[in-house]
């Protein structure tokens, strides 16, 4: 790891006028920079009442200057805070005077990138930060607060060390490869794997709901032309968002449409209606809803009742790999009495007269919020953890073949790799890509 020797500064609160805006500092000469702004020796942890000099004496503004002594502070190296009246023109001159006294501009992100790199955040907390920030409501602050004490970040390192237990008690077996692994302790190594792997699910189902909790779930209205799709998800936005007509194929675009349900989001696509022909417009839209739908959480299903064979059969190949689905018989309102029986995953609908969408609403918010999630414990994670945990479960569940084959050799490696895999997750196993992708998401000053 290369020392970071020199000294960012960036404006940390947000942007606009505010009653107090805070300048910081981070870096070897942090302190320094503060003091020749300052005009005063700074004093650890002490609120300095100071006057903040331009570099001609002129005064910038008065206000505090704050001093965390690395490693305490929140990067691990010095940092000193200069909180100022909040306003912009004010913040950008003391930025600027901090860089012709030698600090240079901070890029998003790279106060925590610091923080990281200098262990005081593992990758997974450090992401927390991110989410906290931009949290929409309580329970999705929540969530990253959980995530950011390092709630998941424990649950990942248990397992990893557990992986590699079980990783350490194979290569001991392979100095013995002449013996039958079962005469070496297998039946307790396999007890073990299966152990390993169902804390690995259990945490891949809470990341997959972590996951939602900051990314929202993400549905995609989906059936043959003239099903009322268009219209459902007018009647689930609350406003005319969709032209709808009674031509078939009258939408071809996508259209995204961002509602929350009880603190989830949920984006809704509509997209075009799924039949055999249309012109070159209508097979275009037709191909880009096959593309969402390989994004899609949740396909909604939409469906004439009179004729909800016909559909199923027109959507059937589009939504095979959907994890999940839901069949929305709509137009109950032109049939006699209720074809379908209600159950969880099929549930009539009429766009038109609204009837049955309270159902739908609340099976949507259970679906958003995860299925018997709960909310207790909830963490935010994202799509990229959710996949270093399957790989992990994927190489789980190699490796205990390939034990069971007794090819111990093949194993041990496959349990190596499951080791890395979760290694991304907090960070101990990186590619210097994946940080700058990480952290150049966030916003300057953090
Ligand atoms: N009676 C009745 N008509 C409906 C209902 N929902 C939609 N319709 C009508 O069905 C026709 C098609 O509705 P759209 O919402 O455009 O259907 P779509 O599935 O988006 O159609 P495409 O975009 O062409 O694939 C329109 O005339 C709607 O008014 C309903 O619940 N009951
Ligand atoms: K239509
Ligand atoms: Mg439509």
């Amino acid at each position: 790891m290369t020392p970071t020797t020199d000294t960012i500064a960036a404006i940390a609160t947000a942007p606009g006028a505010g009653g107090v805006g805070i300048v910081r500092l981070s870096g070897a000469r942090a302190r320094a920079i503060a003091e020749a702004i300052c005009g005063v020796a700074l004093t650890p942890r002490h609120a300095h009442y100071a006057r903040f000099a331009a570099a001609n004496g002129d005064t910038i503004d008065d206000g505090i200057a704050l001093w965390f002594r690395a490693p305490a502070s929140y990067t691990g190296e010095d940092v000193v805070e200069l909180q100022a009246h909040g306003s912009p023109v004010v913040l950008a001159e003391l930025v600027q005077r901090c860089i012709e006294l030698g600090a240079r501009r901070a890029r998003p992100g790279e106060f925590s990138e610091r923080a990281f790199l200098n262990g005081k955040l593992d990758l997974a907390q450090a992401e927390a930060v991110a989410d906290l920030i931009a949290a929409a409501d309580a329970q999705a602050a929540r969530a990253a607060r959980r995530a950011l004490e390092g709630e998941f970040s424990r649950r990942v390192e248990a397992i990893a060390a557990d992986v590699l237990a079980i990783r350490v008690h194979v290569e001991a077996a392979i100095d013995f490869a002449d013996e039958p692994i079962d005469t070496l302790g297998g039946a307790q190594l396999r007890a073990r794997f299966d152990a390993a792997a169902h804390s690995l699910d259990e945490l891949l189902r809470a990341a997959e709901r972590g996951r939602r909790l900051r990314d929202g779930l993400h549905a995609v209205i989906v059936g043959p032309p003239n099903a009322g799709k268009s219209s459902l998800l007018n009647a689930l936005a609350g406003s005319e968002r969709a032209i709808v007509t009674d031509i078939a194929g009258t939408t071809r675009d996508l259209l995204h449409e961002v509602v929350r349900i009880d603190g989830v989001e949920l984006t809704l696509v509509d997209t075009a209606g799924l039949r055999e022909g249309g012109d070159a417009i209508e097979r275009e839209g037709m191909r880009r809803a096959r593309d969402e739908l390989a994004r899609a959480d949740l396909a909604l299903v939409v469906l004439d009742a009179r004729d909800a064979e016909a559909g199923r059969r027109a959507v059937a190949d589009a939504i095979a790999a959907v994890p999940q689905r839901l069949w929305i018989h709509n137009k109950s309102d032109l049939l006699p009495a209720c074809a379908t029986p209600p159950d969880a995953d099929h549930l009539p609908v009429s766009a038109r007269t609204g009837a049955g969408l309270d159902a739908l609403h609340a099976r949507l918010r259970t679906l958003a919020q995860g299925e018997g999630a709960g909310g207790e414990g909830a963490f935010t994670a994202r799509a990229r953890h959710v996949d270093a945990l399957q790989r992990a479960r994927g190489e789980l569940a190699l490796a205990r073949a390939q034990l069971d084959a007794d090819a111990l050799e093949l194993a041990a490696e496959s349990l190596r790799q499951a080791h890395e895999a979760l290694g991304e997750i907090t960070g101990h196993v990186r590619a210097d890509d994946l940080l700058g992708h990480i952290f150049s998401s966030f916003c300057i000053g953090k």
